[in-house]
């Protein structure tokens, strides 16, 4: 038999990617999960889908964790009879909280355990490869993939990553209204001054020590030139929030490509906007795993 028999179940952690200087480099797992289940039935496609995304998302071979299943199943060259797929999503989507990297990562894991031997025949970093390539940056994908914190950069074509434990309060603040990675990525410049991607990789090179032993360093450490002022005009209350922030000495972020603001701090959640949600979380040492 190809497939093992019944459900198997994987949860994902939300991630934070660039954490101010490390653009689509730096991004850490967070204590915020997503739980998918897939069967393989005896035909057809169908969604059980509550949560996060329930009423937009489409229930139909364009769903984001379908795609990254069936670029899975291509590689492992196994193809299931039919899959039902039940999704409980808690990670808010459009917001900078790897809610893609989570759906593609879920995808590309449950796939390989749905394969009689799948482990052996399809490494930890081959699905990396083909999670990033269906994200397009590894940043969150990492993360979502290994746990912890990760530094991770495309050496040719292959990504590859270093994974580091790190453990840091974390406070989230969510607006209501979601901006898209790609309209994000789009208010990007092609090319920036010399002097900024100096400053940026002294900052990020800063970060990792901050991270992993000097934390009083964090309010230089997450400085960044190269993308969050660019974006402001897409989020003006984040950016708002992340001035007053760090005004007032608390290290924040623009998670991933916005609108979340991501603070490295707890205790701090008297500044929440009106119709926004507040989370404090920590850093997930553990990545994607199989429910038993
Ligand atoms: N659980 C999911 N199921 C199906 N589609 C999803 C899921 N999560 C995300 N998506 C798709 O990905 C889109 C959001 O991806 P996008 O890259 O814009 O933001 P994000 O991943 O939440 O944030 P960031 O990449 O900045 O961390 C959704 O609008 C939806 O199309
Ligand atoms: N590095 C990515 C993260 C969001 O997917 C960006 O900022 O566009």
């Amino acid at each position: 038999m190809t497939f093992v028999d019944g459900p198997v179940t994987v949860r994902v952690p939300a991630t934070s990617a660039n954490l101010g200087p490390g653009f689509d480099s730096l991004g850490m797992a967070l204590t915020w999960y997503d739980e998918v289940t897939a069967e393989v039935t005896e035909s057809g496609l169908t969604f059980d889908i509550e949560g996060e995304g329930a009423d937009e998302v489409p229930r139909d071979e364009t769903h984001l964790l379908y795609r990254a299943m069936a670029a899975a199943f291509d590689l492992l060259a196994e193809h299931p009879s039919g899959l039902h797929l039940t999704c409980r999503n808690t990670i808010p989507h459009g917001r900078g909280l790897g809610s893609s990297a989570a759906a593609i990562v879920a995808g590309v894991v449950l796939a390989r355990a749905l394969v009689d031997g799948g482990e052996d025949r399809v490494d930890d970093r081959t699905l990396f490869g083909l999670a990033t390539d269906l994200e397009g940056h590894p940043d969150n994908v990492a993360p979502a993939l290994f746990g912890g914190f990760t530094i991770s950069w495309v050496d040719g074509a292959a990504p590859e990553t270093l994974r580091l434990d790190v453990d840091a309060d974390v406070t989230v603040f969510v607006p209501p209204e979601a901006v898209a990675t790609s309209v994000a990525r789009g208010l990007l410049p092609a090319q920036v001054p010399h002097g900024d991607a100096s400053f940026n990789a002294g900052r990020a090179a800063l970060l990792v020590a901050a991270l992993t032993g000097a934390p009083e360093r964090l309010i230089s450490a997450t400085e960044d030139r190269l993308h969050q002022t660019y974006r402001a005009e897409a989020m003006p209350e984040s950016y708002k929030l992340l001035r007053q922030l760090r005004v007032e000495g608390v290290p924040a972020v623009v998670s991933g490509a916005g609108p979340t603001v991501l603070a490295f701090a707890h205790g701090v959640g008297d500044r929440t906007p009106d119709g926004w949600v507040e989370r404090e979380l920590r850093v997930s040492s553990q990545g994607a795993a199989l429910v038993p």
